[in-house]
């Protein structure tokens, strides 16, 4: 039976993930990279009144001709207005971000004047009427849809919510990952080994993976190759309420293999199992009550292939984030043969040539056990199922894995 494509597993896992209905309320300080939850309407109108976008001198633009001379009447600074209206024949000192005074209808500025020992001003530039004034409102008024939800909170949105007077925001509650090693062989870094044992090194990548894209992860450690273990694990991961459990290895089809054994017996919804992708070929996926199950390869480059490509993506859904944009074009700076069946993601270096065009290299080792050829990488050149072979200098589609 053929293999399901890359593309299908991915709507597959994709299916029906939105944010949790019920937002968060978090201090404004911490909603960087949050998403808005619902829409936030401004509590205030700003400026809220005509402000001077100059430092220079409030004038009446009919008395302020080139050559004028004004009595300097009293000053306007920011959080310190005039208390009065503009006189006849006067200026008015006034500083960037003050109030402009009643009367005033446009600034001069300080460039153009001069000021004089018998508290005048002289003006040596015609004003004309409303020039670097702020009208009252301008920016945006009581009431207005400031943001939309939805909004990834970046520098400038957190700043504008901030002016619009709200000090917390409603944001998209983080999905919870629950990440689980299993194997017998593994042990922690830092831990002695004894014969035949390596440590459980791509729990740590996936979960970072998760964790950048907008997930809180839960670490559930290591479960040996028994389904007691594995069982009690997965009690723990519905237990804290996750939202996907993550399972890396024990998926293919050895002896050992028990994650999809023991997650069936619980009830799990198998969606699919194997897909036409190398690494990775044996990725499950599945659901357990409302907790999503994805069921990583054990091989380190495998898991990290599949978290980029699925999990990363499920995350950012589930946390209302944008989805990832890391495909990008180069050309090959190798041949490449006809590829097989399966949709190749080979680790490859990517450089920038001399004339801005970007240059994927595939590794010369591309065994799915290597992590030190998966740390070199820095993008996944995309082989398409029966690809025919492809000439150095042909263009080729790449995942961007890192700058
Ligand atoms: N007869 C077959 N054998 C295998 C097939 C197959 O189709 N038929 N598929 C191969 C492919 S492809 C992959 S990928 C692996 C996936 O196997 P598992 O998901 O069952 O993974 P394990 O056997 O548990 O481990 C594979 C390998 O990775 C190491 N590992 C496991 N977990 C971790 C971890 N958290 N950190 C670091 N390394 C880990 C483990 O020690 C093994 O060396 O199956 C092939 N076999
Ligand atoms: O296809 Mo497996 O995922 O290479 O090692």
């Amino acid at each position: 039976m053929a293999l399901m494509p890359v593309e299908d597993a991915l709507a597959r896992i994709l299916a029906g993930a939105a944010p949790r209905d019920e937002p968060e309320m978090l201090e404004l300080a911490s909603c960087c990279d949050r998403v808005l939850a619902r829409e936030l309407r401004a509590l205030r109108t700003h400026p809220p009144f005509a402000a001077s976008a100059m430092d220079g001198y409030a004038v009446r633009a009919a008395e302020a001709v080139d050559g004028a001379v004004l009595r300097v009447q009293g000053e306007s600074a920011a959080g310190r207005g005039y208390d009065g209206a503009l006189e006849q024949g006067a200026a008015i000192r006034i500083f960037t971000g003050a109030p402009v005074p009643a009367g005033a209808d446009t600034i001069v500025i300080q460039e153009v004047t001069e000021k004089r020992d018998d508290g005048t001003v002289l003006i040596r530039e015609a004003a004309s009427p409303g020039r670097h004034i702020r009208a009252a409102g301008v920016d945006f008024q009581e009431g207005d849809v400031g943001l939309e939800a939805g909004r990834l909170l970046d520098a400038g949105a957190i700043t504008f919510a901030a002016a619009m007077n709200h000090a917390r925001l409603p944001v998209a509650p983080r999905p919870k990952v629950a990440v689980l090693a299993t194997g017998d062989e593994l042990r922690l870094p830092g831990q002695p080994l004894g014969p035949g044992q390596i440590i459980a090194s791509n729990t740590f990548g996936v979960a970072a993976l998760a964790r950048g894209a907008g997930a809180d992860v839960l670490d559930l450690g290591i479960a040996v190759d028994r389904i007691e273990a594995i069982d009690a694990a997965l009690d723990s991961a519905i237990a804290a309420g996750a939202d996907v459990l993550v399972t890396i290895g024990g998926a293919s089809v050895g002896d050992h293999d028990l994650v999809q054994k023991v997650m069936l017996a619980r009830g799990m919804t198998l969606d699919f199992w194997k897909i036409a992708m190398r690494p990775g070929k044996p990725l499950m996926a599945g659901s357990l009550g409302g907790m999503r199950v994805l069921g990583l390869p054990g091989n380190p480059a495998s898991s990290l292939v599949c978290a980029h490509l699925f999990l990363e993506p499920l995350v950012a859904r589930l946390a209302g984030r944008p989805d990832p944009q890391r495909l990008q074009k180069a050309i090959l700076a190798n041949d490449l043969p006809e590829n097989g069946e399966r949709q190749d993601y080979l680790r490859g270096d990517l450089t920038i040539s001399s004339s801005g065009e970007r240059i994927a290299t595939p590794m010369l080792r591309q065994d799915s056990s290597l992590m030190k050829v998966f740390s070199d990488a820095r993008c996944l050149i995309i082989r398409p199922p029966h690809a025919p072979e492809a000439k150095a200098g042909s263009p080729t589609d790449v995942l961007v894995l890192r700058p």
